[in-house]
């Protein structure tokens, strides 16, 4: 898909002590690297064209460089949510502020106290929108999404990971790269199941290397993982350039290179 801007946020120091963490994750954080492979994204965006609108961070809110999840856009409208975590809700007024920036229609989600949606639940293929149906995100919400968007919205059962996209994200036009495990299996039937367009799977060993960043002729892929890499390099088309990118850091609060940035086209 095409896209011109960017909305990215700085990380608070916070977010090392105090970031949320799935119980299985408690590996400790190297700062000065953090913050260089953040860097490096804001960076690979701006070298591939992209206005990046750069929100500042806020030690109040530890997870707030997760962009993604503060908003979903479609087009020229985009949703405000109503984060799954109520440590996270606040992130919301500073995402209002970016999106107004940008210039898109915004419905507010925030409105709707038992509304749920977390960004990072949201695999929209340009047509349609899978939502995970997940601990942060829930069917009042994808029916909010429904609305607002106007555009089909069908909830994919989320077993052990954060979010839908921790296991897929889109690697082209109805082309969906997915963990070749057993919760990336059972999302793929879900789709499969609930879709009204027909997609390729793209099944990868490496269940990060599942999440990509895909934008006009650039794909971001995390670093460290060249089965993955491989597979990936043989299911896009010759003229896509791959960026790898280091999310060592992030990753170990469960982030993934698609969070980190809100994808706009206007
Ligand atoms: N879109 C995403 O995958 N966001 C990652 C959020 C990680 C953060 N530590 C959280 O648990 O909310
Ligand atoms: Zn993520």
């Amino acid at each position: 898909m095409e896209y011109n801007t960017a909305i990215c946020r700085g990380i608070p120091t916070s977010l090392i002590e105090n970031g949320l963490r799935l119980e299985n994750n408690h590996s400790p954080i190297d700062e000065a690297l953090m913050r260089r492979q953040h860097d490096q994204y804001t960076d690979a965006l701006k070298k591939c064209g992209m206005k990046v609108i750069q929100l500042p961070a806020d030690e109040t809110l530890p997870d707030c460089v997760f962009t993604e999840d503060a908003a979903v856009v479609v087009g020229k409208k985009a949703v405000l949510t109503n984060q799954g975590h109520p440590a996270r809700r606040a992130e919301a007024k500073e995402m209002r502020k970016a999106l107004e920036q940008a210039g898109v229609e915004v419905f507010d989600m925030t409105e709707e106290p038992d509304s749920h949606v977390d960004g990072g639940d949201v695999l929209f293929t340009g047509s349609e929108i899978f939502i995970g149906d997940s601990k942060r995100s829930n069917k009042a919400g994808a029916e909010f999404l429904r609305k607002s968007f106007g555009i089909p919205v069908h909830q994919i059962k989320v077993d052990e990971g954060l979010h839908l996209k921790s296991n897929c994200s889109m690697l082209g036009l109805n082309k969906i790269i997915i963990s070749n495990d057993k919760d990336g299996k059972s999302m793929a039937r879900g789709i499969i199941a609930a879709a009204e367009n027909s997609y390729t799977f793209v099944f990868v060993p490496d269940i990060k290397a599942s999440n990509v960043v895909s934008f006009n002729k650039t794909v971001f892929i995390p670093a460290g993982y060249p089965k993955s890499r491989e597979i990936i390099e043989d299911n896009i088309a010759k003229d896509i350039e791959i960026v790898e990118l280091g999310n060592t850091e992030l990753s170990k609060v469960d982030g993934c290179l698609t969070c980190c940035s809100v994808l706009i086209n206007v």
